[in-house]
């Protein structure tokens, strides 16, 4: 029998409650109120910049121009449906702090047109930085933090976190963000940037940051985040030098494709190194490739393009009217020899004939002439002086002097020697070599050699930024290759060395950012947001194989239950029960299998009469199952992932053990490890 005090209390705790649902009824009203002010603002703007006429332009080209940067203004003020325009909230009542008294922090900057008064905050403004920053050890000046949360474009909830010096917990609104069911592709997580995260975003413009994070850890969210963050702070100045995403395929830059769009940035490129260097036309073995992907090789190409040039064979002759002017051999030689090696190829050329022209022009002095620049300009441009500079310091290409290096055995000698072993010239040379360099077929690793004497013959143009994800796989050339675009700019390198399948893996950050030329600090990312714990416990046993050196990986949410491992009699029947298992619940579902299996996959799928995609290039798959090659996987995510052979996995490749590694990190709410054969021993 309840006490009358208990009664009582009782009773208050249900007025209380009442109450406060009135008050949360009330401040979800206002809260929805200002979302509402806000979107009305939003499309003032845009019906405002798509009124203004590009007429005023001068000419048509002008027109042209403005009338592309009005479209993407309008494009830049689109109202996603699905991404709300604003977050969060920060409040104080200090009446003395230049901070406004209350700022809404949202994906871009919204004012009210009549009054310019701000609805919301762009969350890249410096202000804005509390919000991700400030804590109970530093509120910076706040009192109230208030995340809210979303269901499509409505707001359906809010925390509020008071910052005065109490500890929280983890807040619920990201715990539920984290397990949202994915459905298509990547999802910006501005609303929840996490305080280690937010460093690295909002890093200056001149710092080079290398990120090695475990996987789910945040660090292609980070980076493309980082992308917009510079874009709006150094806007001009990344219009016109160029920020671009370099990712390891197709399939993955398809993932990513729409979150910078959904942060308001349009006009970022994204390539893998194929679609910047060229498709290679060709395979080899992984050996073949590690070698030619070698630092050294950048010595051994320098030499192969001078000894290009060669001995005149007779010095030069050039005449004006009634005289003759002439140079003697040597003379040639040693202007040639000056300018060997002291810039670039190419340039080296043009100098070449000038300064042949310019001892000619010293020569008619000597007979009493007072030749001006243009008689220099006149001579270096004569026919005497271009024969001689195609004889002695001929146009070549890359392609050209590639050919001759790898189809030359003498050649590769004589520029490989001291630098190469005897095997490693045996190993990159051709043995049959095509006709000629136009039907040479060129491999990946030749494409970054060709591109390093492209270099050596003409400079790389330097873009502004360049933010390259899964870094730990590309090799010191291809490294090379990408320190030439941001040469006079900076980099987000992110990556994780125990994901490195490729022959040429990295095996530190300071060698990386070495070979790309960029002094930078390597952060690491160790808390991830992607894979259960007890999913990422399993993968890690892996961990002391792959990258021994590296910290295991923590994860945000425990994932009790999250884990199946089962061997089964036959892996198709055992595939097309998982697939219906994990199609009763919500979300994607990746069914990750070795890539020579994939044919029979796709067949098993078929007679069970389960719907599905095959990963292709365009990440826009429309059903729920999606067959992913081992191959493909890496940074990609599902909710439900479905492995079939670990073993197979891990034979198919050199480095098939951090293969499978990736492959198990890919899942966000369940993972189904199905085998027949032995589990591989590392992971028992
Ligand atoms: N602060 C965050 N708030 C919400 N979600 C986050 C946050 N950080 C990361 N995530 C989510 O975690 C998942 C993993 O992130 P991401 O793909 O960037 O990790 P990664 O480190 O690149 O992983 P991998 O090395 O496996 O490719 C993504 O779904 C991402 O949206």
């Amino acid at each position: 029998m309840p006490t009358a005090e208990h009664e009582i209390t009782e009773a208050e705790h249900e007025i209380i409650e009442a109450e406060q649902e009135i008050t949360e009824a009330q401040t979800l009203a206002a809260e929805r109120a200002h979302l509402a002010e806000s979107r009305a603002a939003l499309r003032r703007m845009r019906e405002h910049t798509a009124a203004l006429s590009a007429d005023v332009a001068a000419d048509w080209v002008s027109k042209q121009i403005l009338e592309s940067q009005l479209e993407l203004r309008v494009a830049a003020l689109a109202d996603h449906p699905d991404a709300p325009l604003f977050f969060g909230r920060m409040d104080h009542d200090d009446s003395g702090s230049d901070l406004p008294a209350t700022m809404y922090v949202g994906r871009r900057h919204i004012h009210d047109g009549d009054e310019g008064r701000p609805l919301v905050l762009d969350w890249r403004a410096p202000v804005s930085r509390a919000f991700y920053q400030a804590g109970p050890a530093d509120p910076m000046g706040w009192r109230r933090r208030r995340r809210f949360g979303f269901n499509g474009g409505e707001l359906t909830a809010f925390e509020d976190e008071p910052l005065d010096g109490r500890a929280l917990g983890p807040s619920q609104i990201l715990t539920e963000e984290i397990e949202r069911p994915r459905t298509g592709p990547m999802r910006d997580i501005v609303a929840t940037i996490q305080p280690e995260q937010d460093v690295i975003v909002r890093a200056g413009l001149a710092a080079t940051v290398c990120v090695q994070g475990a996987p789910g850890t945040g660090k292609t969210a980070v980076g493309l985040h980082r992308a917009a963050y510079l874009l709006f702070t150094h806007r001009e100045r990344l219009a016109r030098s160029g920020v671009l995403i370099v990712g390891p395929n197709r399939a993955f830059l398809a993932y990513i494709s729409a979150v910078l769009p959904a942060l308001g940035e349009v006009q970022v490129d994204q390539a893998t190194i194929d679609d910047l260097l060229g498709e290679p036309t060709a395979t080899e073995p992984a050996a073949v490739a590690a070698v030619k992907g070698d630092a050294r090789m950048a010595d051994v190409l320098r030499k192969a393009l001078w000894r290009h040039l060669r001995k005149p064979e007779e010095g030069l002759v050039v005449t004006r009217g009634a005289s003759r002017f002439r140079l003697a051999e040597h003379e040639v030689r040693e202007i040639a020899a000056a300018l060997r090696g002291t810039m670039r190829y190419g340039n080296g050329r043009t100098s070449f004939a000038q300064r042949l022209a310019h001892q000619i022009l010293v020569r008619m002095e000597e007979r009493g002439e007072a030749p001006d620049d243009r008689v220099q300009d006149q001579v270096a441009r004569s026919k005497p002086v271009k024969q001689l500079l195609d004889q002695v310091w001929p146009k070549v290409t890359a392609e050209q002097v590639l050919f001759r290096l790898l189809s030359d055995p003498a050649e590769l000698r004589a520029a490989a020697g001291g630098v190469l072993t005897d095997e490693e010239q045996a190993a990159i040379g051709w043995a049959k070599p095509a006709r000629s360099h136009r039907s040479a077929k060129w491999t990946a690793a030749d494409r970054a050699l060709l591109d390093e004497l492209n270099d050596l013959i003409e400079r790389t143009p330097s873009l502004g930024h360049l933010v390259v994800d899964e870094a730990q796989d590309l090799s010191e050339m291809q490294l090379r290759a990408l320190g030439r675009r941001c040469g006079t700019g900076s980099a987000t390198v992110l990556g994780d060395l125990a994901q490195g399948t490729t022959a040429w893996s990295a095996r530190s950050w300071e060698d990386v950012l070495r070979h790309l030329g960029q002094e930078g600090e390597v952060t690491e990312l160790t808390l991830g947001f992607r894979v259960p714990g007890s999913v990422l416990d399993f993968a890690a046993r892996l961990l002391p194989h792959v990258a021994p050196e590296l910290a295991v990986p923590r994860s945000l949410r425990p994932g009790a239950g999250a884990l199946t491992v089962r061997r089964v009699p036959e892996l198709g029947a055992g595939v097309a029960e998982a697939v219906k298992a994990a199609l009763a619940r919500e979300g994607s579902i990746g069914l990750i299998v070795p890539d020579d299996a994939v044919p029979g996959y796709v067949a098993t799928l078929s007679e069970a009469g389960l719907a599905h995609d095959l990963l292709g290039p365009q990440a826009a798959a429309d059903e729920r199952v999606l067959i992913v090659p081992a191959s493909l996987a890496k940074g990609l995510e599902y909710d439900h992932v479905i492995v079939a052979e670990p073993a197979a996995i891990v034979a198919a490749e050199e480095r098939g053990l951090a293969r499978l590694y990736v492959v198990l990190t890919r899942a966000v709410s369940t993972l189904t490890v199905l085998h027949r054969a032995d589990l591989p021993a590392q992971l028992t």
